[in-house]
């Protein structure tokens, strides 16, 4: 199973398939008893299919800790926490206790903890249940919103609709087999720049760039003399200032076609996407 930068992909399957634990595996909760994960970006956020919140903390306090805990000041956790809310309209208010919310706000809460630090991956288990009309529109926006700045995003669902809705792309699970299910590409051909960088004229060699570990960078590949990247539209503004900055002349942006730059690439520290690998999921290779 493969999730590429600015992906929206669906695990689809029937009750008990195995969507839950195969998005705890991707997540990082459970560890798979053979196969492996790889390039699990920095931050991922994560809506599991249960939330029990039995608690006293008021929603704001438990996101401001939720922030603390993921490395952002309380101040900024508590600011983001409270936007975070007032767009999703928390029925019961920032400070209701946690245990005195109904079924759907506790989702409310759920997604606005997933989306505190801005997620490389967001992992979200059947997010649309419990969730009225209006906050179906907002999760959409959210979703769209992390897939814009490069971000992947994977979910699951039981309806048909929904997942042909929002997602690019499944995967569907029988049996035990993670086999893909096809999809549209549409979204991540749209929300995908091509930059073309060059050698300046001065023949000064511009320096060294760890391209994968900028926000957005999907490829890098040497074609010819000139380096080839694919990136976010969402981050294409901050990559191209690096670049400028580090002595790379521009030749070209330009909107990127369905294939990756070159199957060979820049050697990178990062990996700009997550794959799941299983002796099952092995033999179902996209
Ligand atoms: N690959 C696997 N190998 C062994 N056990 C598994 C595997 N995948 C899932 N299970 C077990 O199957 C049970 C149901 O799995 P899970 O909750 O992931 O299903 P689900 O598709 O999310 O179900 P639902 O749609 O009802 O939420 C769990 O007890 C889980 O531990």
């Amino acid at each position: 199973m493969r999730v590429s930068a600015g992906q929206v992909l669906a695990v689809v399957g029937g009750n008990g398939s195995g969507k839950s634990t195969l998005l705890r595996i991707l997540v990082g909760l459970s560890r798979p008893t053979s196969g492996t994960v790889s390039g699990r970006p920095p931050h991922i956020g994560y809506v599991p299919d249960r939330f029990t919140a039995h608690e006293r903390i008021s929603a704001i306090s438990y996101l401001t800790h939720m922030g603390r805990i993921r490395g952002m000041s309380a101040s900024a956790a508590r600011a983001r926490g409270d936007h975070l809310l007032e767009r999703l309209s928390l029925v019961g208010g920032r400070n209701a206790p946690l245990r005195t919310l109904s079924k759907g706000n506790t989702q409310k809460v759920a997604l606005a903890q997933a989306l505190l630090v801005q997620p490389d991956l967001l992992v979200l288990d059947e997010p649309w249940s419990g969730l009225d009309a209006s906050a179906h529109g907002i999760l959409a926006e959210f979703i769209g919103e992390v897939a814009a700045r490069g971000g992947a995003v994977l979910f699951t669902d039981h309806r048909e609709a929904i997942t042909k809705k929002h997602a690019d792309g499944a995967y569907a699970i029988t049996d035990g087999q993670v086999t893909w299910r096809g999809g549209r590409r549409a979204r991540d051909r749209a929300s995908m720049v091509e930059l073309v960088l060059t050698m300046p004229s001065s023949g000064i060699a511009p320096a060294e760039v760890d391209w994968y570990a900028l926000p957005g960078v999907v490829d890098a590949a040497r074609r010819g003399e000139a380096l080839v990247l694919r990136v976010a539209r969402g981050q294409s503004d901050a990559v191209l200032l690096t670049a400028l900055r580090k002595q790379w002349s521009v030749e070209s942006l330009a909107e990127a076609t369905d294939e990756p730059v070159s199957s060979t690439g820049v050697p990178s520290t990062g990996v700009p996407s997550t794959d799941v690998s299983s002796t099952d999921a092995r033999r179902n290779t996209r």
